[in-house]
């Protein structure tokens, strides 16, 4: 079976379409201001009646409170949470709870003891996110930095939860990712933009089908 495919850090409808049409599973919308893919409130509530239906839609947060959790998942009409921060288990599950709703919690792996944390989040998530660790810099943003960790790394693990590989992911690379770890879902953003923020509609089919026919 052809892993699923998440195009995220979509701000604009026409490439939600195209990634639609492109066969993606999930439409990822990033809410964390310092991001060149950061979609403001009012943006998201004139986006959410012009994106197609089909497709998943999952918010992208970083630490993020209540109230801007609870006004994106109105906004657009969101079925997943992805948490990319330092949030807890524990707070998982809050979120779970206060909105009914799937959440994907990201973890930044540089060794295999990182994708051993995994099982921290049995029972608080629905869904792991496996993604490098952003680079020591002082601009570098928790994810979304096209920074890859070595694929290997993710073969033959035992994960008790579906789960993405992302990180630095592209078209030319993506048949390779697939080989190399297994990935059941893929999660792509800066690898199918031709600059920090713009979606390229070539790159995104580029991506999906590569992803869904790896040769
Ligand atoms: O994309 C962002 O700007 C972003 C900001 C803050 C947290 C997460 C973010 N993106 C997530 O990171 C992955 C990997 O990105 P990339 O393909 O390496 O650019 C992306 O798909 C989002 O889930």
């Amino acid at each position: 079976m052809p892993p699923r495919v998440k195009i995220c850090g979509l701000k604009r409808p026409e490439d939600a379409l195209t990634a639609a049409r492109a066969g993606a599973d999930y439409l990822g919308f990033v809410f964390f201001e310092r991001s060149p893919r950061h979609l403001t409130m009012t943006d998201a509530v004139r986006l959410r009646d012009r994106l197609p239906h089909g497709p998943e839609r999952v918010g992208v947060f970083v630490d993020p409170d209540f109230a801007l959790l609870s006004a994106a998942v109105d906004a657009l009409d969101l079925d997943w949470i992805q948490l990319h921060g330092d949030e807890t288990p524990k707070f998982a599950s809050l979120v779970r709870a206060r909105f009914g709703l799937n959440v994907i919690k990201a973890l930044p792996v540089a060794t295999v003891a990182d994708v051993a944390d995994a099982r921290r989040w049995y029972g608080h998530a629905d869904a792991l996110l496996f993604d490098a660790k952003p680079p020591a810099t002082p601009d570098a943003l928790p994810g979304g930095n096209a920074v890859s960790f070595p694929w290997e790394l993710m073969k033959g693990q035992d994960i008790a939860l579906p789960w993405f590989l992302a990180g630095g992911l592209t078209p030319d690379n993506v048949a390779e990712a697939i080989r190399a770890s297994n990935a059941p879902a893929l999660d792509i953003s800066s690898g199918v933009e031709s600059a920090p923020g713009e979606k390229s509609a070539e790159k995104i089919e580029a991506f999906l089908k590569a992803a869904k026919s790896p040769i």
